[in-house]
């Protein structure tokens, strides 16, 4: 299907938005009139630059305040809609979007607004034009799709169609199944928009908190579904009014875009079981490992050791040295001598069945490829760049084939046996387009978004992970500016945690961070853990969570760079990461901030 997008959707000029969402392989625009207003270049400039850019103007929206006025007034208003059509004309489009009336001053009255539309058509008719008419969640008197569409085929004039825009229908909880019984032919174009489900005004809603489908929560696959089977043959396209994307590169929201169609398709088509050509999502099954850039090799080194872990390997030909312990594998390489961070987290390998088709899954939903990590006669890696950059790592399960240049010893076994879960920091602006790569790229499911306090600032959070836990990510907003916390952790899971916190505890220096008094005496209130349980948690700093599956007992290192390690324990099958003890983690970490590397530590 064509895939278009509103030009409301994304930042910049006018021109910057075409460019930027022909580059990310859209068909085709609506063009709202703001952008037409603000642009210096005359419509039939416009046209020739979508045009040359391989664009279609698929619409010019919104027409306003429309239908249902006082008699008198309708000559004044078929003035305006003139004037509009010959903009049109210039601009190469033969469709207008008219919004329902959402003036005071509007008539309840569907009779009247149904002879006015039809005038409206009949002059849009002599332009060779189209108008579709949306039912606005906040219109006046015309607030859902099947008022707007009575009115439509009361109106009964083939220049006049529907539009039909997900928000609206969702937001309102009208239930889609209806569009089953509107011809396909008659839905003249399909707007698609997801929300966080919020209780708020649904104008507020509309206007600021819109976002890509698969980003909220509205069911747009089951929507879809009941479109397509009307047999509508227009554009998918995306209106998304966000605060954010307002100011967001647009290339890179034209590309989150995109990627949002193409996975709403492949969802839609496994409903309709019509083919999808994108190869199914390989589940990750395991982490192979997680690297860390450092100038700091000797700190994180020694952190890693008293952790457990042993030094197995030495890169053949690069400057990277392999950590493990048990299957919980630490790559250290050099940090970019440019980089403003001391260490941070910068790739993740992922254990996959079969790696050539995760990564071609990743290209098709627009993932950068990276160019192979590969010298002569070392094995192939497929690789993308996540959205923070991360470059993700696709590995054979078992065969191990990235460590065979490290030429390494056998890794030790201690209690920590492999990596539970990875943390990953993202800009405010960044969150929901992670989201749904982690989620349309593995096929990690989003647990719910959860708002963290944090001295400074609020933190919100995401969990996201494969059906088994074998992958779990966490992926986290955190406040910015000169009190940000480092935002990356890599956990690490321990079958003994007791015995770990004992063996830290007794080390000389601090290797782990301490969790206030205050927080054991409140541990009493939250669980009935018995009186020497809970001396045991107090007494080895360990903080503790339970959900209806079973336990988990956690702490964590002190911060070297961007980045600390944090040690858990599954109790049963607990499913969080514990983030009802993130507020007293993060408030400890600004009570212990990292401190500088020290020039004698360097390598
Ligand atoms: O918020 C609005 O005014 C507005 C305008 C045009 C649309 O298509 C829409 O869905 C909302
Ligand atoms: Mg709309």
């Amino acid at each position: 299907m064509r895939k278009s997008i509103a030009t409301v959707s994304v930042s910049g000029s006018l021109t910057e938005k075409l460019q930027a969402v022909a580059r990310a392989g859209f068909d085709g625009v609506e063009i709202f009139e703001s952008d037409l207003l603000g642009c210096p270049l005359p419509p039939e400039r416009i046209r020739e630059r979508a045009e040359s850019l391989g664009l279609r103007v698929e619409a010019y929206q919104p027409f306003r305040d429309f239908e249902a006025v006082a008699p008198d007034r309708l000559a004044d208003h078929l003035r305006r809609a003139e004037h509009k059509f010959r903009v049109m004309e210039r601009l190469g489009t033969d469709l207008m979007l008219v919004c329902s009336n959402v003036s005071p001053g509007c008539a309840d009255d569907d009779a009247l607004a149904a002879e006015q539309l039809r005038r409206l058509a009949e002059r849009a008719a002599d332009h060779g034009i189209r108008v579709a008419y949306e039912a606005l969640a906040w219109g006046r008197h015309v607030d859902t799709y099947p008022h707007g569409w009575r009115i439509v085929r009361m109106a009964d004039h083939p220049n006049l169609g529907i539009c039909l825009d997900s928000f609206h229908i969702l937001s309102r909880g009208s239930d889609p199944g209806g569009i089953e019984a509107i011809p396909g032919d008659r839905i003249f174009l399909l707007q698609l928009a997801d929300a966080p489900l919020l209780a708020m005004d649904v104008l507020q809603w509309s206007r600021h908190y819109r976002c890509f489908p698969g980003q909220g929560g509205f069911d747009l696959t089951g929507l879809l579904t009941h479109v397509l089977r009307t047999g509508y043959a227009g554009p998918l396209s995306l209106e998304v009014f966000n605060d954010g994307y307002r100011q967001a590169d647009a290339g890179r929201t034209a590309v989150d875009a995109m990627r949002s169609l193409i996975a709403l398709e492949e969802s839609v088509a496994r409903v309709l079981g019509t083919g999808s050509p994108l190869p199914r999502p390989a589940q990750p099954e395991g982490f192979a490992f997680a690297e860390l850039a450092t100038r700091d090799h000797k700190r994180l080194g020694g952190l890693l050791g008293a952790l457990g872990f042993a030094r197995t390997g030495q890169h053949e030909t690069r400057p990277i040295e392999l950590w493990e312990q048990g299957r919980a594998r630490i790559l250290l390489s050099r940090v970019h001598p440019e980089s403003p961070t001391d260490t941070s987290l910068v790739a993740l390998g992922l254990e996959s069945a079969d790696p050539a088709l995760s990564a071609e899954r990743a290209q098709a939903l627009l993932a950068p490829v990276l160019a192979r990590h590969r010298a002569p006669g070392e094995a192939r890696l497929d690789a993308v760049a996540a959205p923070d950059g991360t470059e993700l790592f696709f590995c054979d399960t078992g065969r191990a084939v990235w460590r065979e240049p490290f030429d390494a010893v056998s890794p030790p076994s201690g209690h920590v046996g492999r990596i539970d879960h990875v943390a990953l920091g993202h800009p405010w602006d960044q969150f929901d387009e992670a989201a749904l790569f982690y989620r349309t790229v593995l096929g990690l499911q989003p647990h719910e978004s959860v708002e963290v306090a944090d001295p400074h600032g609020l933190l919100r959070s995401r969990a996201m992970s494969d059906a088994a836990g074998a992958v779990r990510l966490t992926l986290d907003i955190a406040p910015v500016g000169a009190r940000a916390l480092p935002g990356q952790h890599i956990a690490l899971a321990d079958d003994d945690i007791v015995a770990t916190a004992r063996r830290l505890r007794a080390l000389p220096g601090d290797v782990l961070l301490p969790v206030p008094g205050n927080y054991y005496d409140d541990l009493r209130a939250r669980f009935d853990l018995g009186e020497e349980r809970h001396r045991e948690l107090r007494e080895l700093g360990l903080m503790y969570d339970r959900d209806e599956y079973g336990e988990f007992l956690h702490l964590c290192t002190v911060t070297v760079g961007r980045v600390f390690f944090e040690i858990v324990q599954r109790v049963g099958g607990y499913r969080g990461c514990g983030t009802d003890n993130a507020p007293v983690r993060l408030a400890a970490q600004h009570a212990s901030p990292p401190s500088p590397a020290s020039a004698a530590d360097r390598d």
